[in-house]
């Protein structure tokens, strides 16, 4: 039977399925799965990622009763015990979407989130965590990642995308933003996010889009550099940055240049998926800090 705190505690895995749900509704995104369309992808749509989503949503309450479990312990251990539920967690995800890969980030990205946030509550006995201490929380829990699994990785076969792309070009991807305690959302989609919102004016749909604008400038995604090359990933940087300058989903021109955007990137196949991820982060972070 859970006390009052501990049901709680437990509405932090609603908010995780909340953030899912809002970032892939958020319409029109550029080159991703929206409800207009699939964006620079042939094997999936809106409805896989409905899927994806009601399939991951028993791994968030893992992962917030793991955080329970270890607080008050070595914030290491915590990231060890979550990463089986992770493994287990992508293959629900696979057998729901039919093999395809619609949140593998979010799974690794949340997971994290849930459980660092519910242990930081247990630990301070608060109703609430703001996100400057569950960051650094997450930051103890994963401290050596990128050293352990992309410095010093010792396998040359079976590499994933992201352990490649740091051979190639060290970029760090999530692996790197999860260690630092995510400085891209701190510093830029969070404040974001928290600004539009207090303008009161805007639809939520149109403050989404508008922040994945403001990630997709700045972001250092391994998705786009996958599927591409460095100089793909300048172009989304720059192509943000121009679409932002003239007002983005705030203004009519540019709202009329995110449209044009989508159609770009779908001839051009980029898929911004990495900062689609974070986009769910910043949400995440935003339902966090509204929980007292
Ligand atoms: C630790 C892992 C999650 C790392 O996996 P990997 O070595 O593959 O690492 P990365 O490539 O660096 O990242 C994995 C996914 O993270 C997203 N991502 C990339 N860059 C960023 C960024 N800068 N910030 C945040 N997030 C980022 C991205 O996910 C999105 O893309 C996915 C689609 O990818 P994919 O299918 O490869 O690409 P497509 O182009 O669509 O394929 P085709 O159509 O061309 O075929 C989608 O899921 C988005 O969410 C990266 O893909 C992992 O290996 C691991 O350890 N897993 C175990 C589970 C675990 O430990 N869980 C812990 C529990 S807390
Ligand atoms: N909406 C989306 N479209 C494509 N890839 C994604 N990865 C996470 N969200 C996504």
């Amino acid at each position: 039977m859970l006390n009052m705190d501990e049901r709680r505690i437990q509405t932090i895995s609603q908010k995780a399925l909340q953030a899912l749900l809002y970032e892939v509704s958020a319409s029109p995104k550029p080159g991703l799965v929206d409800r207009f369309n699939q964006g620079a992808h042939a094997d999936m749509d809106f409805f896989t990622f409905m899927s994806s989503s009601a399939a991951l949503s028993n791994y968030f309450d893992h992962c917030v009763t793991e955080g329970v479990n270890y607080s008050g312990q070595n914030p290491e251990e915590l990231f060890q015990a979550l990463r089986g539920l992770g493994i287990d967690a992508e293959k629900a995800m696979f057998k729901a979407t039919d093999g395809v890969n619609t949140h593998k980030g979010l799974v690794f990205s949340l997971g994290i989130i849930c459980a660092a946030a519910s242990c930081c509550m247990m630990e301070n006995e608060s109703e609430s965590v703001d996100t400057d201490t569950i960051c650094a929380k997450i930051s103890l829990m994963t401290q050596g990642l990128c050293m352990r699994e992309l410095t010093f990785m010792n396998k040359s076969e079976g590499l994933t995308f992201g352990e490649k792309l740091y051979q190639k070009y060290g970029l760090k991807g999530i692996r790197g933003e999860v260690e630092s305690g995510f400085p891209t959302v701190r510093n830029y989609s969070l404040p974001v996010l928290k600004k539009l919102k207090s303008m009161q004016t805007l639809h939520i749909n149109d403050i989404l889009v508008q922040v994945l604008l403001h990630l997709m400038r700045v972001n250092e995604d391994t998705n786009i550099v996958a599927r591409h090359d460095l100089k793909t990933l300048k172009f989304v940087h720059y192509y943000s940055n121009q679409v932002l300058d003239s007002g983005g989903m705030l203004t009519p021109k540019g709202v009329e240049m995110v449209y044009e955007m989508d159609k770009e990137f779908i001839r051009r196949n980029i898929s911004p998926g990495g900062s689609a991820d974070l986009l769910a982060v910043t949400v995440m972070f935003d339902l966090l800090s509204q929980m007292n």
